[in-house]
């Protein structure tokens, strides 16, 4: 295998002042060329871990190793780590072209060299036209990519971003979004992107670390990390809305297994051996875009319909069934009547399955079935 290009190894930092660790142990590896997202609520520890991996921030121990190589003892500067962060820090009493060469220049580079670097980066960045323009005309998206210029001209090996997009408005931000996709794919940067917004990270990133707490509850490829969680806070956070999740209890039924909550009761896959989870508590996690309404005269669980939300082409069914409340995401054009009757179908393949005890996934039901 060949050695990521960082590293993170038992990383951790407590503050002074502070009893808990606000990044507390972590391991992450990340390949060259790769975009991971580092996803997580307010206050998690993401901008620790950034300002560590910069060196802004001493680590209190564990290392970080970038080829290999250990670099806690190495100052930013020689670092080659790059970090923009979410206030645009541009000069913007200078033009686009001197926000550009700024960093080459207080390293002493020459003219032509920099403006080789300048005409790349503002090429890559789409900022050609404006490079004579002074940075105080320029709109959140254009002012972003100048941020985003400066750092990359130094040509840093890994490329860190901060909220990179939660000061520009909506609009902007998905065509920022665009733009720094492209960029990802044609310079083949790695990147680490902190945002605790998961449309974003699932969007740009390739791989997901999930963060709460100081500590990394999941890294897994951004297609499989709302499929598969390792664990009850990655289910409950992932998703609009999140996995279902109902505390109940399994019992043998026809040679499988059935869940129940109450009155809830749902089958799983027959012939289906889950060992040491029968007749132990577990949650049971259903994904509402797997729950489905069926057709008028369709046998299902029954259900009532307490709410239906649109959302374009999306709408959120909250239902009640069996005295659980569950949500329901299906097309907009076949969205019901609320306080209707309504039978549902749960795909028994797509059920997750979390101990009772440690909140940890059990072996997912469709793996064993393969
Ligand atoms: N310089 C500091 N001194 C003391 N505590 C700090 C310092 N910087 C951060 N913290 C604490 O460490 C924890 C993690 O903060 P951090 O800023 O890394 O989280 P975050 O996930 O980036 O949050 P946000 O998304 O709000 O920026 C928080 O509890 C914060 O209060």
């Amino acid at each position: 295998m060949s050695t990521p290009k960082l590293e993170l190894v038992g990383l951790k930092k407590e503050f002074a002042d502070g009893s808990v660790a606000a990044v507390d142990g972590i391991d992450l590896a990340v390949e060259e060329g790769q975009t991971l997202a580092l996803l997580g609520p307010s206050g998690c520890g993401k901008s620790t871990t950034l300002n560590m991996i910069v060196g802004l921030e001493q680590p209190s121990s564990g290392d970080i190793r970038i080829d290999g190589r250990s670099v806690v003892a190495v100052p930013p500067g020689r670092r080659n780590v790059g970090l923009v962060f979410q206030d645009y820090a541009v000069f913007t009493s200078m033009s686009v072209r001197e926000n550009l060469a700024f960093g080459l220049r207080v390293r002493g580079q020459r003219k032509a060299e920099i403006d080789r670097a300048v005409g790349e980066v503002a090429e890559l960045l789409g900022l050609s036209t404006m490079l004579n323009g002074n940075a105080r005309d320029l709109g959140g998206s254009e002012l972003q990519r100048v941020a985003i210029g400066r750092t990359l001209v130094t040509r840093p090996a890994i490329l860190l971003l901060d909220e990179p997009l939660s000061n520009l408005e909506a609009g902007t931000r998905l065509a920022t979004r665009r733009e720094l996709r492209r960029l990802q794919k044609e310079a083949g940067l790695t990147i680490i992107y902190v945002t605790h917004d998961q449309v974003e990270a699932l969007s740009l990133a390739d791989w997901i670390a999930v963060m709460s707490a100081g500590k990394i509850r999941q890294v897994a490829p951004a297609s499989l990390i709302c499929q598969q969680p390792d664990n009850i806070f990655v289910a409950s956070f992932m998703g609009t809305p999140p996995m279902n999740l109902l505390r109940g209890a399994l019992t043998r039924a026809d040679g499988g297994y059935v869940f129940r909550k109450d009155a809830f009761v749902v089958g799983l896959l027959p012939g289906t051996d889950i060992g040491e989870a029968a007749d132990l508590p577990v949650t049971i996690g259903i994904r509402p875009e797997e729950v489905r309404l069926c057709a008028s005269g369709e046998a299902g669980l029954p259900a009532r319909v307490l709410l239906a939300e649109p959302r374009g082409s999306e709408t959120v069914v909250t239902l009640e069934t069996g005295g659980q409340v569950i949500k329901a995401v299906i097309a907009s054009d076949h969205r019901p009547t609320e306080g209707r009757d309504v039978m549902l179908e749960i795909d028994a393949a797509s059920l997750v399955l979390f101990s009772g005890e440690t909140n940890r996934r059990l072996p997912m039901i469709a793996e064993l079935r393969a």
